[in-house]
This record gives structure tokens, C-alpha cells and sequence, in this order.
């Protein structure tokens, strides 16, 4: 189900001058999680992404998240699968308050030079409110039955 346009928070964006003609993040299909951010890499010179190297790739955009939410830059599945291309920092967090140009932070895990052109689809980026807390520091914690149990203690 598509959440009604109406019911939606705006997400304000600032065009860089390297974001010209870069098509707006967008979500691909109506029930998208993500919207797909592109490279702003400049045209004609793509980026060559060596195995094991990683970049920051510029998207040519500012985004005004709305306060009370973050963008979480997530790597695309089909990017990772065919090309063991993924956010060395996933997921990143784009803060409410962050006013520079978001950049995706891509490391190549596959075996070949991987190249971005620009334009190309190299991330997708989720909205999601987000609580802040206030931190009150206590002498105990309430008991529960896991205690400290983690790490694998509950079994396979
Ligand atoms: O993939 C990312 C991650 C972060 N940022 C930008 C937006 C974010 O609000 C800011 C800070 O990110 P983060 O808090 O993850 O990095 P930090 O190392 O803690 O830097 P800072 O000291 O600036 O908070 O950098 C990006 O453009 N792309
Ligand atoms: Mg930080």
C-alpha cells in the first residue's frame, strides 16, 4: 500500500552545481522503503572503484531531513550480489541537522573493478524517525532473564 502523499513528511533538498541534471532521489516502485541515490561523479569521468578500495561518492544534493527523522544510506542488494558493492559504513546516518552535500561511502568486496558513472544508482536512502534520549545514570538496572546473556546464549 502507498502511505497517501498527503500523510507524508517533505523532504527539502538544495541542488549542488555538480548535481545538475542528476534525477531527484526517488522511490522505484510505490511500496519502496528506500529512494535510490545517483553519482554525482562528473560525466565522462567515471569513478574505478578497485577491489578492496572504497570513495565517497558525491550525490549533488543537500537534504533538509525533517526533524525527528534520519536518512539511513543503505547499500542496493542487486549492487552488493553482482558486484560485492556496499557502504563501508552501513547504514550511514545522514543527521536532521546536516546541511552539506551527503555522500555514499562505497567499498568494492568483489573481485573486479567495479566503475560508477554518473547518474548511476549506487545507494538507496531510508527516512526513519528517530527518539533521542535523556541519560540519567543509575547505581542498578532492572533484573530480567536474560541478564547478560548475548552473543549466542539462547543457542542456535
Ligand atoms: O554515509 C554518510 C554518513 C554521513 N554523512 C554525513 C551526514 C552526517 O550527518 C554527517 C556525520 O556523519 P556521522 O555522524 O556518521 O560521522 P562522524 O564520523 O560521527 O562525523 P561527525 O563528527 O561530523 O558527526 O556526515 C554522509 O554524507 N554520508
Ligand atoms: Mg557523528
Amino acid at each position: 500500500m502507498t502511505l497517501h502523499a498527503q500523510t507524508r513528511p517533505t523532504l527539502n533538498l538544495v541542488r549542488l552545481p555538480n548535481g545538475a541534471g542528476i534525477d531527484l532521489p526517488a522511490y522505484e516502485t510505490s511500496g519502496a522503503a528506500g529512494m535510490d541515490l545517483r553519482a554525482a561523479v562528473e560525466a565522462g569521468q567515471p569513478l574505478v572503484l578497485s577491489p578492496g578500495k572504497r570513495a565517497l561518492v558525491p550525490t549533488g544534493f543537500i537534504f533538509e531531513v525533517p526533524a525527528g527523522y534520519e536518512a539511513q544510506i543503505r547499500p542496493r542488494s542487486g549492487l552488493a550480489f553482482k558486484n560485492g558493492i556496499t557502504c563501508l559504513n552501513s547504514p550511514g546516518t545522514i543527521d536532521s541537522d546536516y546541511r552539506g552535500e551527503v555522500k555514499v561511502l562505497l567499498i568494492n568486496l568483489g573481485d573486479a573493478d567495479f566503475v560508477i558513472e554518473r547518474g548511476m544508482r549506487i545507494a538507496q536512502m531510508v527516512i526513519a524517525p528517530v527518539t533521542q534520549v535523556s541519560v540519567r545514570e543509575t547505581a542498578d538496572t532492572s533484573e530480567t532473564a536474560r541478564g547478560a546473556g548475548g552473543f549466542g546464549s539462547t543457542g542456535v
